[in-house]
């Protein structure tokens, strides 16, 4: 039995495997510039964060329909649930899908024909955070959150994604505001390729309660201090740092020093599909690569479910907890 975990930073849409993306296609009459899995697969081989963008971007034309929310949410959930995952809280990125004619609606309800019965069918409690695109405008993203008002039953928080450097916090303090009124919980990706003040703003003027990745805090020892201090949880993701070639290779990965420092660590896939492994294949990634004890393991298991947004069911994550606490390796 794999060990109890939360998953707190997973793209929906970066859990589009290519066999599911050929099939979708076919489905749905959509022409793929790849003659089959094995083509697309060699595509797999990235730069830096852009250049994965640009794939993730362009496969996503395959997505159409409630169905294919619901089949891509599905997959992800039987993958996630066989590698421990008790409770994912889940990203979306509805820019992305409204420009090319998918509505709101489609995507939020589609997700939910899935995440509305995951407990039942794969034994994993959901979440959904929407994701604003940070090279798309202010305005675009407070659109955004206006066509999301009649879904937000279904939302519990938001997030920032997308090309990072260039696009720092503060554009999207108004919009950040107004979730924050609605009730929306606030989590932003930040010092994944851009600097560590992009951190300290995300928590300065967008008011964030996580930052995901934030693996460049390490740069700025009195940001470590407060993040320190403050319990303010890190959604790190190994596998996709290698992929993106944030860090050189695993081994390189600040993830002990880290722990070592205090940091409130959780492990996280990212985009599972395009960078070679689900929650469970992080966890022995960095066991193997990094040497972290039966100890740190339980910790980092512990740490996902303290980050995760389930305040509003205490009684669930006093649960899993006690699961993390009885876990024998
Ligand atoms: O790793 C990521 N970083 C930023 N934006 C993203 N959108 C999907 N995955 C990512
Ligand atoms: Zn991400």
């Amino acid at each position: 039995m794999p060990l109890p975990k939360a998953e707190l930073h997973l793209h929906i849409e970066g859990t589009l495997e290519p066999e599911l993306a050929f099939a979708l296609a076919a489905r749905n009459g959509v022409e793929l510039p790849y003659a089959d899995t094995d083509e697309l697969r060699k595509a797999y081989d990235f730069a830096d964060l852009q250049s994965f963008l640009n794939l993730y971007y362009e496969l996503m034309a395959v997505l159409r329909t409630e169905r294919d929310f619901e089949d891509l949410a599905n997959a992800y959930l039987a993958r996630a649930a066989a590698q421990g995952v008790r409770h994912a809280e889940i990203f979306f990125d509805p820019q992305a899908h409204i420009a090319r004619g998918v509505a709101m609606g489609t995507v939020v309800e589609g997700l939910w024909r899935a995440l509305g019965s995951s407990e039942e069918h794969h034994g994993v409690s959901t979440r959904l955070i929407l994701c604003f695109l940070r090279d798309e405008s202010a305005e675009s993203a407070l659109r955004t959150l206006e066509a999301a008002k009649p879904y937000l039953d279904r939302i519990t928080a938001v997030g920032l994604d997308s090309a990072e450097v260039g696009h720092p916090p503060a554009k999207f303090r108004e919009v950040y505001e107004a979730a924050a009124a609605l009730g929306l919980r606030r989590v932003a990706h930040a010092g994944e390729e851009g600097p560590p003040e992009y951190i300290t703003e995300a928590l300065d003027v967008l008011g964030i309660e996580r930052v995901d990745h934030g693996l460049r805090c390490m740069e700025d020892p009195a940001l470590v201090e407060r993040l320190v201090r403050d319990r303010i949880p890190l959604t790190l993701c190994p596998l996709s740092n290698v992929r993106l070639r944030t860090v050189d290779t695993l081994a390189d990965h600040p993830l002990p020093t880290m722990l070592d420092a205090g940091l409130l660590c959780t492990i996280n896939s990212d985009d599972p599909a395009y960078f070679g492994g689900y929650a469970g294949d992080n966890f022995d990634a960095v066991r193997s690569t990094l040497g972290l004890s039966e100890d740190r393991l339980r910790e980092l298991a512990r740490n996902s479910f303290v980050a995760s947004f389930l305040e509003d069911d205490e009684e669930r994550r006093a649960r899993y907890l006690a699961e993390v606490e009885a876990y024998e390796f």
